[in-house]
């Protein structure tokens, strides 16, 4: 039986410490932070997901960000080298968590770096943002290790944001979503729809029409109702003003047989 697992990683003490790179800092609230993650925990537990957290990477502010740290494709992960150094202490307690579950491991070496916010799955098609954080060398090496598994890798280049997902990501038939101002170059997806608001371009996939996506985009959460879809809004204001979204604070198993 395919299983619906999702690591989750919670913040740590640092976390208001977390980088800022195209925001201007503002503090972050840690207790309002905590609430709001577990609120995020339970969205996905309501809607069918066994969550499983990643133990602590306590020294590394943004590691609640876990989606950053590994790339999942059907059952075989992609351990990243994430482009911010500060970062790179996250990693080795991702590792641990997919081998736990049977994952058969990969790694991202020096010089490459790439952060799993830059990897948008659709279907077999792997969109990768080549950006402020994942170079030449780091596309080259996840092209290397999902191609010959049957995906095809497409580099589009990220210049307006942090990471490919922060500019877009895609509903459940394919359509690639996006906030026109910060998608580089749309015309490389065969389909995209531009919405009104920066965070409703970034939605999780809870299965079914259902659209896990943050409370700060109530007119493209509208569009998506209108569209037939069912948004599932959870509060990630904190996580916000760290440039981080619904998509980076869970990494979504699919495919694994248990
Ligand atoms: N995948 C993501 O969107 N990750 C957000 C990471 C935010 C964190 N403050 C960072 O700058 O790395």
């Amino acid at each position: 039986m395919p299983s619906q697992k999702a690591l989750i990683r919670r913040p740590g003490p640092r976390l208001a410490d977390g980088l800022v790179t195209h925001v201007e800092r503002t503090p972050v609230d840690p207790e309002r932070a905590l609430t709001q993650w577990e609120a995020y925990v339970a969205a996905l537990r309501e809607h069918g997901w066994e969550t499983v957290e990643v133990g602590a990477a306590d020294d590394c502010p943004d590691a609640v960000f876990v989606e950053d740290a590994v790339v999942m494709y059907r059952n075989v992960a992609l351990i990243t080298r994430p482009g911010a150094a500060s970062r790179r202490g996250e990693t080795a307690g991702v590792e641990e968590a997919v081998s736990r579950l049977g994952c058969s491991v990969n790694r991202v070496r020096e010089p490459g770096t790439l952060d799993g916010g830059d990897v948008l799955k659709v279907g077999d098609t792997i969109y990768v943002g080549r950006g402020g954080r994942t170079n030449a060398d780091g596309v080259a090496q996840l092209r290397a290790v999902f191609e010959p598994l049957g995906a095809k890798v497409v580099a589009v280049p990220v210049s307006k944001v942090l990471h490919l997902k922060s500019a877009v990501t895609a509903l459940p038939e394919g359509t690639v979503v996006g906030y026109g101002p910060l998608v580089d170059a749309p015309s490389l997806f065969p389909r995209f729809l531009p919405v009104p608001e920066e965070a409703g371009a970034h939605v999780v996939l809870l299965g079914g029409g259902k659209l896990l996506m943050a409370t700060s985009a109530p007119r493209t959460a509208e569009l998506y109702s209108d569209l037939g879809l069912e948004p599932v809004l959870v509060d990630i204001g904190e996580f916000e003003k760290l440039e981080g979204c619904v998509t980076c604070l869970s990494v979504r198993l699919r495919e694994l047989h248990s």
